[in-house]
């Protein structure tokens, strides 16, 4: 076993770059649209096609800190003076999260509400001693991981508090117990994908959690969230790699995570793997690790129509051929190059794409591919070769950024995301469009809605929708009239209410329909005995 810590690390690990306040990722990294596709909308959604001025973030006001002087002291005494900011535009930058709304909300003239101060702690006892002084005295406390959160999760929300905390875990970058015999390693909170990555990759091993906030997003967030990433079909969800977690709480310390299975009562660990920072802070997660694959294989298909296809995956997958990725484009997303974002605007593509790739050994990757090959051979699938499928991975993290661009010329664009059974995607998918076009066109600003299968399991998937309309003078309303509309449809139609987004603010509504008025009470109840004060992230998970 390898034991390495922080120190040992930082001066080689990746530095983390912090994110646009208005915008997702970099500056650098920004996406304008060309004449072509500037053009393409102008036709269909009839916009000028010209990118609106964006403020800096000196130009922004903020609604003032309402810090006290005594807070302010012990929380310096506490994890420092540099590490404890209420510099405006560090304020501004924990101010929300990346959805659409969130994006939209930060080019409003109004002064911006952002949290009071940004703590940054260093470890686990320095979070347990400022969630113990923040129970006291009454501050709320929001966990801020990699701030990607795309239903309201971080935003800076106070309840019945006067002075609401950022609680940023960007200091929690140790890695140990790196132990390649059982294939686990202890990582911190706050370390980014690409960090945990190049950490593992120090040892030849890799985590294989790719979501598409992976740039940004952190360890302590995805078990936080449940979430899923793009190879989950060969890797599992987040939550299927967490083995162990230790959470901080104003209650006091959990360890939990002893052995890789235990038939100890109920998994309290599964308490924190989705509790969203209204349970406890998570400060490091142990997690399943595997050796960097040897290789990999390509193979993108195209299918007649999307029930087609959906049938080919789902033979796929219940067959245990095990693609590493497995995912598949409606006609809409197809049609649009959407999967392949460095071509939107391009000549249109006919049918439904389909990417699977496979990661391992060359034997097992042969194996499974040519076993898959087979199977999506037989249930209609016409090979499209590598090429495709390459293309999507390399730019797989390029989409938020054409969103970015996108919203710049008053188009509207958003996603969102459900799950059921094999037997009722198709019924979801119908439900679930209906009620964004419906919505749109009551507004009258007809959309497209596209969808693609993100996450397969033996018995049913994930539905992903990318929703583009004209924007109204009110974006924000104009979507959270469509949201509203889809949302309960997927109740209706039998689907989660979110896969992989989380509940945060903005699902909260739908969580009774999710687990019931008794499901919410035990939620509630766990919430008093760990936080008695209410402190951890109000207003968010729990209605
Ligand atoms: C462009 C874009 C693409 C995305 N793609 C995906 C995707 O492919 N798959 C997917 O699953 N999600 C995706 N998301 C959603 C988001 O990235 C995930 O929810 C992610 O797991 C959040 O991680 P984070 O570190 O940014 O957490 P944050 O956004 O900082 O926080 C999310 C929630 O977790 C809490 N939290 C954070 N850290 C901790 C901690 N250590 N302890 C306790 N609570 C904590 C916060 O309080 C908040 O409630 C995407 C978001 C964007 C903007």
């Amino acid at each position: 076993m390898v034991d390495v810590t922080q120190e040992t690390f930082g001066a080689s690990m990746t530095q983390r770059q912090p994110m646009v306040w208005d915008a997702w990722g970099t500056a650098d990294a920004a996406a304008p649209l060309s004449e072509q596709v500037r053009t393409l909308l102008a036709q269909v959604f009839g916009i000028s096609g010209e990118s609106a001025l964006r403020r800096t973030e000196t130009e922004v006001a903020l609604v003032p800190s309402a810090l006290t002087d005594l807070d302010h002291r012990w929380l310096t005494e506490a994890v420092g003076a540099e590490h404890v900011s209420t510099d405006d535009i560090d304020r501004l930058r924990h101010a929300g999260g990346k959805s659409t709304p969130d994006l939209l909300r930060r080019r409003d003239d109004a002064p911006q509400n952002a949290p009071d101060v940004i703590i940054r702690p260093a470890d686990h006892t320095q979070v347990l001693a400022v969630l113990a002084y923040a129970s006291a005295n009454g501050i709320a406390v929001v966990p801020f991981g990699g701030g990607t959160s795309v239903v309201g999760g971080v935003d800076p929300v106070r309840g019945q508090f006067a002075t609401v905390l950022a609680l940023d875990l960007s200091r929690l970058t140790s890695v140990s117990d790196v132990d390649p015999v059982s294939g686990t390693a202890t990582l911190g909170a706050g370390l980014t994908g690409p960090q945990a990555e190049q950490l593992l990759g120090e040892h030849g091993l890799s985590l294989g959690h790719f979501p598409q906030s992976f740039e940004f997003a952190t360890i302590g967030g995805f078990a936080a969230t449940r979430s899923s990433g793009q190879a989950s079909a060969g890797y599992g969800r987040f939550d299927d790699m967490v083995t162990r977690v230790v959470v901080a709480t104003p209650q006091g310390t959990l360890d939990l995570g002893r052995a890789p299975a235990s038939a100890a009562g109920p998994d309290l660990r599964e308490l924190f793997v989705g509790s969203e920072g209204a349970l406890g802070v998570i400060t490091s997660v142990t997690v399943r690790v595997h050796q960097v694959p040897e290789t990999t294989a390509y193979e993108a298909w195209s299918f007649p129509d999307f029930q087609t296809g959906a049938d080919a995956l789902r033979a796929v997958v219940q067959a245990g051929a095990a693609p590493t990725v497995l995912r598949l484009s409606d006609e809409a997303e197809t049609g649009l190059n959407l999967a392949r974002s460095a071509d939107v605007g391009g000549a249109p593509v006919q049918g439904c794409l389909a990417i699977t790739t496979f990661e391992g050994s060359a034997a097992h990757v042969a194996a499974r591919s040519a076993e898959a090959f087979e199977l999506l051979s037989a249930a209609g699938g016409t090979a499209l070769g590598a090429a495709p499928a390459q293309q999507w991975e390399h730019g797989r993290f390029g989409a938020p950024y054409l969103r970015d661009a996108l919203l710049d010329v008053g188009v509207l664009c958003e996603t969102l995301e459900t799950a059921t059974s094999w037997r009722n995607l198709a019924n979801l998918k119908v439900k679930v469009t209906g009620a964004l076009m419906d919505s749109l066109n009551s507004q009258g600003t007809p959309g497209v809605v596209m969808c693609h299968i993100s996450h397969t399991y033996p018995t049913g998937a994930s539905l992903y929708f990318t929703v583009v309309a004209k924007q109204l003078a009110d974006p924000i309303t104009q979507w959270r009239a469509a949201k509203s509309a889809a949302s309960d449809a997927i109740v209706v139609a039998g689907g989660t209410i979110t896969h992989h987004h989380a509940v945060g603010a903005d699902h909260r509504a739908w969580m009774g329909a999710e687990v019931g008025d008794l499901g919410l009470r035990v939620l509630a109840a766990v919430k008093r005995e760990l936080d008695p004060a209410g402190i951890l992230n109000p207003g968010k998970l729990l209605p």
